[in-house]
């Protein structure tokens, strides 16, 4: 298999170089030439394997340049450190089926594919005798997986930002904590889209990118779309198990990343319904979905504060696809984005656009009082990003289908708006009581391009 560019401008590459190059050198998102199909019938055979095995079946057609034990190992590795035998469970409650994402040791679903790619980056870094500085940006929950997967890495250093003051507590703990030296977490004065944005910008400087050998851990590295890929057959292979009957996926969304990788399951041959793309207030995408509007407004800070994003990083993957893939036409939506802060839609467009999607939109106040009333109800206990998917699903998708939630962080995580919600405070897990109290390191800076640069200059190892 080999990765091309969303703006069309470099050679096919190899996985191992996808994987290292991120971002793409003309500035788009890398895609894989073409998907790899699924029969029905190896769906069937696939019902007994193990989430690691069948990890290793979805993920092998797109590595042609790693050994398959190698590959199979990298995984198995992976996905020990999370404490559920199964991974992503999947739990019934209500109607709607909860695919529980937070087993990993951040707790939230971003483990799935960054456990993976801390190993995948440090075996191919071991195999070429390299060093790797990675940039990311996080509005709370990728930073922490990203540090918790890459953490005291031979040949690593890690720079993430996110927004002063903007994410949970418990988020910000995650990442502040970690006192490993190959570590970095600076907080910007601004917000998510500000964080990503310097961080696309020098990637998008190639002299420094490769004099820095500059690597991406966010949803913009192939690598993490494709191990998302993964748990939408797991729980389409769980839902079921009893019999055939349609199932449907509901996904909150922020910066597009896994509601791609369920588009990808489906090219690949899974069979669902549309997806359902849930927004808490920072709903372009909703609107884009619903009214063909895509255009850019200000961040509204909300309960779910790591959907609190509008430029979605991985809606240009779509685009391509949408553009039956002519980088020409995705390079045009990005001056017309760049010079109108909006992209338009032909009618013929849109029409393809909702037979993929459908959309809601979830406002704070319906959030908390989905967690209250679901709680009451079930005694679950959702966290406000999963809390926008179960609403929308539970509004949106035909109650005939298994409709599969995907449940991606752990209530602790958000334990404020959970007490408001409920009136009692989540339980908490160990991994955070134990946050309490530990000495933290971050350095704190105005949305200055010039000023991360030189940080990441002055602490490259
Ligand atoms: C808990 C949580 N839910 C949902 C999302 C949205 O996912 P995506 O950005 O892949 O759309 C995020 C952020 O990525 C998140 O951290
Ligand atoms: N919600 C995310 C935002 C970054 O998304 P990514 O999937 O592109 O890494 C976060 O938690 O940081």
């Amino acid at each position: 298999m080999r990765y091309i560019s969303t703006r069309g401008g470099i050679q096919p590459i190899n996985f191992k170089d996808a994987v290292m190059m991120g971002l793409a050198t003309d500035g788009g998102l890398l895609l894989p030439e073409s998907y790899p199909q699924i029969s029905r019938q190896e769906l069937d055979q696939w019902r007994s394997l193990s989430y690691p095995d069948l990890a290793l079946r979805i993920i092998s057609p797109f590595v042609d340049d790693i050994p398959v034990d190698d590959l199979k190992g990298l995984i198995q590795r992976s996905y020990a450190t999370f404490n559920h035998p199964q991974v992503t469970p999947v739990v019934h409650r209500d109607g709607v089926h909860i695919l529980e994402l937070f087993h990993g040791v951040t707790l939230a679903f971003k483990d799935v594919a960054l456990q993976l790619l801390g190993n995948l980056f440090e075996y191919i870094l071991a195999e070429r005798g390299e060093r790797l500085n990675i940039l990311g940006a996080t509005s709370g929950d990728t930073g922490s997986a990203a540090i918790h997967g890459v953490r005291g890495k031979k040949g690593i250093t890690i720079f993430i930002l996110h927004p002063h003051g903007k994410t949970s507590p418990v988020q910000a703990l995650q990442m502040i904590t970690v006192g490993d030296a190959n570590v970095h977490n600076i907080a910007i004065r601004g917000t998510f889209d500000d964080c990503q944005n310097m961080v696309k910008a020098l990637f998008n400087d190639l002299q420094f990118k490769e004099k820095y050998s500059l690597g991406a851990v966010n949803s913009i590295n192939w690598a993490r779309v494709l191990a998302q890929v993964v748990y939408y057959f797991y729980a389409w292979l769980r839902v079921t198990d009893e019999g055939d009957r349609p199932v449907c996926f509901s996904v909150p969304t922020g910066n597009f990343g896994d509601i791609f990788a369920g588009y990808v399951a489906k090219r690949m041959g899974l069979p669902m319904g549309r997806l359902l793309l849930a927004t808490n207030e920072n709903n372009i995408l909703t609107r884009f979905v619903r009214d063909g509007d895509y255009s850019l407004a200000n961040v509204v800070a909300t309960v779910s504060p790591s959907m609190d994003i509008q430029l979605a990083s991985n809606f240009e993957r779509y685009l391509f696809h949408l553009y039956d893939q002519d980088p020409g036409r995705v390079r045009a939506a990005f001056a017309e984005l760049r010079e109108c802060g909006r992209i338009s839609f032909t009618p013929a467009e849109m029409e393809q656009v909702r037979a993929d999607f459908c959309s809601a939109t979830v406002d704070q106040a319906a959030t908390l009082e989905t967690i209250g009333s679901f709680n009451r109800e079930t005694g679950y206990l959702l966290d406000p990003h999963t809390a926008v998917g179960v609403r929308a699903a539970l509004d949106l998708l035909p109650s005939d289908a298994a409709r599969v939630c995907l449940a991606t962080a752990h209530p602790a995580k958000f334990g404020e708006a959970v007490e408001k919600a409920v009136g009692t405070p989540a339980p908490v897990p160990g991994s955070i009581a134990a946050l309490a109290g530990m000495e933290t390191r971050c350095t704190v800076m105005d949305a200055d391009l010039e000023k991360v640069r030189q940080f990441v200059v002055e602490h490259v190892a």
